[in-house]
């Protein structure tokens, strides 16, 4: 048939193009680069001398407002095509992607040590702090000096039978957070005005018992002041390095009120993580058996090709790095599943299909927990809290046409991409089955034909060492919920990017008690 003949035609083709690009490998290569339109070509806002496209972020006269990012791109994107390109302060270019296939070259990079642009202000505080800092830390190094701390600091906590030992102790945490909600719920009701601040303190209490091996008592009636100085630390913190990310780069030339509230920050940190490390160091000593909670912490606090000053800045670096972003993602994984209350009635029935009406979450639960973790992976798909990833390109690539030269800074939308129609049936609706094989086999229309853009935790050797836990941990937290509450949220949530993508303003949930 005439179908048939074009398949074998285009076969041919390809074979015969094929034989030719080998033999004239080089001669191709020259004539694609002259042929290729390049970084200049790269369509974006406008740029000024110095200002760069950040222009675009003032309050004003620019187009964008600094808080709503997020939906900056997805503005972008529409008007300027997949990749656009801003550029920061003192014109340094920044390109960003939400091409599925730009996307993918970047995580198949066979990068050995995988680049991430550092965080200045940080680097420049730990620079000026030698006493405390070896380096910037395993968030902010780079190369053979980011290896040796990533191999040296993350071996327990990416390991499974580590994380899964923590389960005991989350499913307290759950129950810890179970009452709180108990006692924010309006008797009648059972409507929360307002469930982000108990969000975020169950995000600090996780994150403390992997970092810290601890519970320290964020979900306690009365915050002890040692705990109220971490959380001011912290957010002081996020608040420092939003500053840093969106201002005119001041700090870099003389310590500016934002590099002023970054270093109390760190130093406060700093000072807590100590303050907390003690009792595991006398157990050291003493040479107990760690708890389960304690295995992350005394690891690392063992290890002998780690000095003192590695060892406490990795666990400052453990602890500021998950408190908000687990915070965060637990509000919004609620509010999505508070929206979706079919998929919610199936998450309920699926719990009470695997467990009896008191048993304790356990390993083979979430094993087997088929739905839950769907839901999860679905949530993650449509608001992620890191909505993209950074990374500084090793070689010369061509990144939708264009072609992008070495040591360029690439951002990865890797959310704006999954909100494509293009690459995801019905992008826009919660539907948990696409992450389950059987119910594709059902309905083919679900098949999901990019699974790699949904990467909260980032990708390559790079990703996320808490991400393990925090599936864990967010696992738990849904099926304790969902167990206990039908949960209702009647208004939408406004988001805002504050660092992270955040609830914006108040989140109120309705809490049914289950019968
Ligand atoms: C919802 C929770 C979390 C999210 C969404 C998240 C997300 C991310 C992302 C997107 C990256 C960048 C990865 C890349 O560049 O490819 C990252 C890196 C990192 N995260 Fe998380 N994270 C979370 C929780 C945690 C926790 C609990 C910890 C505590 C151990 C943690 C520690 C780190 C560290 C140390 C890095 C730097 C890793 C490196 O550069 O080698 N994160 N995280």
């Amino acid at each position: 048939t005439w179908r048939h003949l074009l398949i074998w035609l285009q076969k041919m083709i390809t074979a015969a193009d094929i034989k030719f690009a080998l033999k004239h490998k080089q001669t191709l290569f020259a004539l694609q680069r002259v042929a290729l339109p390049g970084l200049k070509d790269i369509p974006g806002p406008v740029a000024l001398p110095i200002f760069g496209t950040r222009w675009i972020y003032n309050k004003y006269f620019g187009r964008y407002t600094i808080t709503k990012i997020h939906e900056a791109y997805q503005s972008m994107f529409k008007e300027y095509g997949q990749v656009i390109k801003e550029e920061a302060f003192f014109n340094y270019p920044v390109i960003s992607t939400c091409s599925a296939q730009d996307i993918e070259k970047l995580i198949k990079f066979p990068s050995k040590f995988p680049l991430r642009p550092p965080n200045g202000i940080v680097s420049k505080y730990r620079q000026n702090t030698p006493g405390r800092y070896n380096d910037g830390g395993l968030t902010n190094e780079q190369g053979k000096a980011w290896h040796r701390l990533r191999e040296s600091t993350t071996h327990d906590m990416v390991n499974t039978r580590v994380i899964q030992n923590l389960i005991a102790d989350v499913n307290d945490m759950a129950i810890d957070y179970i009452a709180g909600i108990n006692k924010l719920r309006d008797p009648d009701t059972g409507r929360v005005q307002d469930i982000i601040e108990l969000n975020r303190k169950l995000g600090f209490e996780s994150t403390c018992l992997l970092g810290l091996g601890c519970r320290v008592g964020f979900l306690e009636d009365e915050l002890n002041p040692r705990v109220k100085r971490l959380s001011q630390a912290t957010n002081c913190l996020f608040e420092a390095l939003n500053e840093a990310n969106y201002n005119l780069p001041l700090w870099r030339y003389f310590p500016n009120s934002t590099y002023k509230k970054l270093a109390k920050a760190e130093e406060d940190l700093y000072e807590l993580a100590c303050e907390y490390l003690e009792p595991a160091l006398q157990r050291i000593e003493e040479s107990y058996e760690p708890e389960a909670a304690q295995t992350v912490l005394i690891g690392i606090l063992k290890r002998s090709d780690l000095d003192d000053k590695d060892k406490k800045s990795s666990i400052v670096d453990f602890v500021s790095s998950g408190m908000n972003t687990i915070g965060n993602t637990l509000s919004l994984l609620l509010y999505l599943i508070a929206k979706n209350p079919d998929a919610q009635t199936k998450l309920y029935e699926e719990i009470n299909n695997l467990l009896e009406p008191d048993e304790p979450i356990s390993a083979k639960y979430l094993n087997s927990a088929r739905y839950l973790k769907a839901c999860v992976q679905e949530y993650f798909r449509i608001l992620p809290t890191a909505p993209q990833i950074a990374r500084i390109v090793e070689s010369e690539m061509v990144l939708s046409g264009y072609q992008v030269p070495e040591w360029s800074v690439v951002l990865c939308h890797t959310s704006a991409a999954c909100k494509n129609e293009n690459y995801f049936h019905q992008a826009d609706k919660f539907i948990p089955e696409r992450w389950i094989a059987s119910e594709v086999e059902a309905n083919p229309d679900l098949k999901v034909q990019y699974p790699f853009l949904v990467s909260p935790f980032g990708f390559q050797r790079r990703i996320c060492p808490g991400k393990k836990f925090t599936e864990q941990m967010l696992h738990i937290f849904l099926a304790t919920v969902v167990r206990q509450f039908e949960v209702r949220c009647e208004k939408d949530l406004e988001l805002e990017f504050k660092f992270l993508l955040a609830p914006a303003g108040q989140l109120t949930i309705d809490f049914k008690e289950r019968i």
